[in-house]
């Protein structure tokens, strides 16, 4: 015998009460004969499993005042259901009857927004017995509360804020990887961003938001289900091409690609028979679990930095689904957490595997910054750190390309450095042509483009300048060294002279190696001419 539930005087609501249940395992009995069934007493939130399609739950109540008065009775869950029928019994005969079917518009007056809400009209002092025959497509979950008119409408509001939350997070990854995908093009981005999508339709789906906002519900939506198949598909895809597996890890590679390929045939198949589909695909789940899980191990072993990301947010969502896998199967009690499991253990996943992604994009600038790095060593001279004569020519012809005006080049050479070498060594030298270099770089104007251009030889292009301004600067540099008492460590200072050839460069005239050549005649002259000078390129030369 279930409890009778009494209706009192402003009464609100009842939403933790007792309820009976009876399963119907051949899935056809009629209303007269479910009436005579003993009924299970439970709680009036159930989850009963895959082999009680079919069942049927049964509410005594009584109006306990003198009014005739009307309550709400809510399947908050009926969305993902086949449909759901309310019987009326008023001293055992049958006065009301209603069927809901989801996949039949015309019956649909009951369903509110994914919620199948029955107004129950009841007599002053009068009592009736409320049979709901609940219809699942796979598994039996459902709760049953009455309510007040007030609290009724209440319960309709807000109900999938929390869920709107779950896909709402899921929805800004997904937005910020596609872009990440546009703009770099990796098709990480692209596997994780149809990781989420997928991930976060089935939350939209099998949590009622798509019922609440579209009406989507019944064998159309049961369908969709799908996507906890390609969810895990993605999955697969974006570990392959994270751990680079194919070309790295072919033992890995082979293990996720088998259960890649059983996944892709499995919704393939789903397609056509999404029942018997979604059967295979919970064991199909755990394998896959299985061998992921396993991977990663392997590549924690094998100290790849990003597998304890996948470790981590494998098992948060291990932990859920594991319990909603519970709960569906009517092994552990209805609450949030279990009921919500499969939900947000796809929602921490996705946000751990969400630092990948980060970490990737750290690890991407820190490898720019070595090839930046290693550019700029290609291009200096490690003795002077000024730019080498490779460098030079890419940097003076592009400068030629771009400049308009006139342009001039000189060649510098230290005089008699041999001797320098030959008196104080060469590691003294190597001061000498440092020091040399610092001056150079101290003088020269930020727009000249300065470089080492052999052993003990300089090179500067100088853009936008004439040749008596060339000349001025050249003369400049030359004297200041002249000037310079250079301390390199010995007893006593040293004095270095230079000589210097310059030429101009009208653009487009001649090109960068004919202006060095005319440069270095010039040279030859001021060497020639007792050194310490700087001598110009004249065309008679
Ligand atoms: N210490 C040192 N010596 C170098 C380096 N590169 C070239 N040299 C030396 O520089 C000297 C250049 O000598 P030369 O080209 O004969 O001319 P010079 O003695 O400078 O005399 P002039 O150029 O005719 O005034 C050689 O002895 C080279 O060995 C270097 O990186 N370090």
């Amino acid at each position: 015998h279930t409890p009778t539930q009494l209706i009192q005087d402003n009464f609100s609501e009842l939403t933790d009460f007792t309820i009976g249940y009876y399963i119907d395992r051949t899935e056809q009995m009629s209303f007269e004969q479910i009436e005579k069934q003993a009924f299970q007493e439970s709680p009036n939130s159930i989850s009963l499993g895959d082999s009680a399609k079919t069942t049927w739950a049964k509410i005594e109540l009584k109006n306990t005042t003198s009014n005739a008065t009307t309550v709400y009775l809510h399947h908050p869950y009926a969305y993902h259901n086949r449909g759901v029928d309310l019987y009326e019994v008023v001293d055992g005969k049958l006065t009301r009857k209603r069927l809901l079917d989801m996949d039949d518009k015309s019956t649909q007056e009951w369903m509110y927004r994914g919620s199948a809400v029955f107004d129950i009209q009841l007599g002053p002092n009068q009592e009736k017995t409320l049979f709901v025959k609940s219809w699942s497509f796979s598994h039996q979950w459902f709760s049953l509360n009455l309510y007040g008119e007030n609290e009724s409408k209440r319960a309709l509001l807000g109900q999938f804020t929390d869920i709107a939350l779950l896909v709402g997070m899921l929805l800004a990854l997904i937005v910020y990887n596609f872009l990440l995908f546009l703009s770099s093009r990796l098709k990480e981005h692209l596997y994780y961003s149809c990781y989420l999508i997928s991930g976060g339709f089935w939350i939209a789906l099998s949590y009622g938001l798509l019922a609440d906002l579209f009406n989507i519900y019944g064998s159309m939506a049961f369908k969709w289900h799908l996507s906890l198949v390609s969810m895990p598909i993605f999955l697969l895809l974006f570990m392959m091409d994270i751990f680079e597996t194919k070309k790295k890890h072919r033992i890995e590679h082979w293990a996720l690609a088998s259960i890649l390929i059983l996944l892709m045939v499995n919704f393939l198949y789903g397609l056509f028979d999404i029942v018997n589909a979604l059967k295979i695909a919970s064991p199909l789940a755990s394998a896959m679990m299985l061998v992921s899980f396993s991977v990663s191990i392997s590549m924690f072993i094998k100290k790849h930095v990003i597998a304890r990301f996948f470790l981590i947010g494998h098992i948060l969502f291990l932990i859920f689904s594991t319990r909603a896998l519970l709960f569906y199967n009517g092994k552990v009690e209805f609450n949030y957490l279990n009921s919500h499991g499969v939900g947000l253990g796809i929602v921490l996943e996705a946000l751990v595997l969400s630092l990948i992604i980060a970490y990737r994009i750290r690890a991407i600038k820190s490898l720019k910054e070595t090839q930046t790095e290693l550019r700029l060593q290609a291009s200096t001279d490690p003795l002077t750190l000024l730019f080498n004569r490779r460098y030079f020519s890419i940097a003076a012809n592009q400068e030629l390309k771009e400049s308009q005006g006139s342009l001039c080049i000189a060649i510098i050479d230290i005089d008699h450095f041999k001797q320098v070498n030959d008196v104080y060594g060469h590691t003294a030298g190597d001061k000498v042509i440092i020091k040399t270099a610092d001056i150079f770089r101290a003088q020269a104007k930020k727009q000249d483009i300065l470089a080492r251009y052999g052993g003990e030889e300089f090179i500067i292009l100088m853009p936008n300048t004439t040749l008596d301004d060339a000349l001025t600067q050249i003369e400049n540099i030359r004297t200041t060294i002249e000037n310079e008492k250079m301390n390199i460590g010995l007893k006593h200072s040293l004095s270095i002279r230079i000589s210097a050839g310059i030429s101009e460069i009208s653009p487009r005239k001649i090109d960068l190696d004919d202006a060095i050549n005319q440069a270095d005649k010039a040279l030859y002259n001021a060497k020639n001419n007792g050194r310490n000078q700087t001598q110009v390129y004249k065309t008679n030369q």
